[in-house]
């Protein structure tokens, strides 16, 4: 499944909060966003399940995918577009079994061994990061920078994108390496005014 990864948003709850989980994201979509991606670690099944069901219904209409962070079994109870899993998340080719063709599915990948490995057949992207330190992820690994991106995106047989600790001046850095967009949290959940952040990595 072809996706377009130009600019990926990932929900934080406490960041969204601040405008409303629906309300964050469709401003967001308004700006320019081109994937969003539902990522709750503290919610219960049942409230992600919802919220799950409650994005779906706003971005219908919209072409904006909506994928599910880690839970396979949320995003087949929600009829989500996709999933994203990471190194320890789950085997990626029972997702795809479980989830049919149409879906879209990433996987996290922080390093070149990781990406040795890979069974890119049932994906259809990479999320590669962090590329710089970020407080939005608890124990991320080490960041990459610019150097060690472009080496992965190299190496990688798939479409790849770019997270952690990106800011709407890093889009045109990151689009050199050859990733194909940037997937971001605190840089549009959480400001002021989540359509213009958004807008933001369009200006660059
Ligand atoms: C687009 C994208 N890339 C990477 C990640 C990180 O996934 P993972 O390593 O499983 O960590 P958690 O997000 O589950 O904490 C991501 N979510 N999205
Ligand atoms: C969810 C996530 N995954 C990462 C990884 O490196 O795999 S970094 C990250 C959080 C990115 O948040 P922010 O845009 O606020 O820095
Ligand atoms: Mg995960």
């Amino acid at each position: 499944m072809r996706v377009d990864l130009t600019l990926y948003l990932v929900t934080d709850p406490r960041l969204c909060a601040r405008h409303g989980l629906v309300e964050t994201v469709v401003a967001a979509v308004r700006g320019g966003v081109t994937l969003v991606q539902l990522r709750d670690k503290q919610a219960s099944d049942d409230e992600l399940i919802d919220q799950a069901r409650r994005l779906k219904a706003a971005l219908a209409g919209s072409g904006v995918p909506l994928i599910v962070n880690d839970r396979l079994d949320v995003a087949l109870a929600s009829q989500a577009d996709g999933l994203h899993l990471g190194q320890d998340d789950g085997d990626v080719a029972v997702a795809r079994q479980a989830m049919g063709e149409q879906a879209i599915l990433g996987l996290s990948v922080q390093n070149l061994e990781q990406m040795a490995r890979l069974d890119s057949g049932p994906l259809d992207y990479l999320g590669l990061g962090p590329v710089f330190a970020t407080t939005t992820k608890q124990n991320h690994a080490r960041p990459l920078g610019f150097d060690r991106l472009a080496a992965l995106v190299a190496a990688s047989p798939l479409p790849a994108v770019a997270i952690g600790g990106l800011q709407a001046e890093h889009a045109a850095r990151v689009r050199a390496t050859g990733a194909r967009g940037a997937a971001v949290v605190s840089a549009i959940c959480g400001q002021p005014d989540p359509e213009v952040a958004a807008r933001a990595f369009f200006d660059v």
